[in-house]
């Protein structure tokens, strides 16, 4: 379902669901076309290299109104605090890997391990369960180019215990929809989300080395209607 009109920071929403996700993976694997291929419906072929952004999406799911807040992460980190800050904003994760390239697929366990240890606090349901991730094998449209099976991409979601799903951003709209909408169910099945949407949280000083881009410029697709925000417009003033 589409919004008519675009997301202002100053639109007062009326509840809904906020999602905080976060999208993780090695440069390049195709977590922008991921993110942009949910929101949009999309593929959208070349991007410059991101820095990180926050988009924002409005979306009925099962009758509920869900606001998510997807954060795009850089591929390339200047430091692992940074990468830190953004998972610990998260409350959700999708961990991509891209099926022809073997050094981001082995990057997947040290982020799942990574999330893991800093999600690792009692103040989740009981203490007991770990924020939703899933495990996603993008590109299998380039099959000529596979350096990652798929039993690979099993073996290691049997292993993690985690969801895995093999996809095409490019070819496919239903199969990022699921990677996103998984990510819900789980959080919805937890119980655990974010404070009310547009509020700013505490996170580190180390934020401001983050450069501001974008910051709430708007895009209309296709009667669809998100925000951009840069991870710096949470920080306090
Ligand atoms: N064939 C194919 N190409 C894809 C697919 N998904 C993304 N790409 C391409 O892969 C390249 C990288 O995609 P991005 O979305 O920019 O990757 P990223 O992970 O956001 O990269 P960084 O911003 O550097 O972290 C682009 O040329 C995309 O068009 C896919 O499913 N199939």
């Amino acid at each position: 379902m589409s919004f008519p009109r675009p997301l202002r920071r100053s639109v007062s929403l009326s509840p809904a669901r906020t999602l905080r996700l976060v999208v993780l993976g090695q440069s390049a694997v195709g977590k922008t076309a991921l993110t942009v291929r949910f929101i949009t419906r999309r593929f959208i072929g070349d991007y410059d290299p991101t820095l990180e952004m926050i988009y924002r999406h409005m979306a009925i799911i099962d009758g509920e109104m869900v606001h998510f807040e997807i954060l795009d992460t850089a591929g390339q980190e200047e430091d692992s605090l940074q990468i830190e800050e953004k998972i610990k904003w998260g409350d959700g994760f999708a961990v991509v890997y891209s099926v022809t390239d073997r050094c981001s697929f082995d990057e997947v366990m040290r982020l799942c391990f990574l999330i893991n240890h800093l999600h690792s606090s009692p103040k989740r349901s009981g203490g007991a369960e770990q924020p939703p991730v899933v495990i996603v094998g993008n590109k299998k449209d380039l099959q000529f180019d596979r350096m990652v099976s798929t039993e690979d991409g099993e073996n290691l979601s049997k292993a993690l215990k985690l969801p895995f799903y093999e996809i095409s951003t490019r070819d496919s709209y239903e199969e990022p929809v699921a990677v996103f909408s998984s990510l819900y169910q789980e959080l919805l099945r937890q119980g655990h989300f974010s404070p009310g949407s547009f509020k700013r949280r505490t996170v580190s000083k180390l934020m401001e080395k983050i450069p501001k881009m974008q910051a709430s410029s708007t895009l209309n697709t296709a009667g669809r209607s998100l925000s951009f925000n840069s991870f710096r417009d949470y920080i306090p003033e």
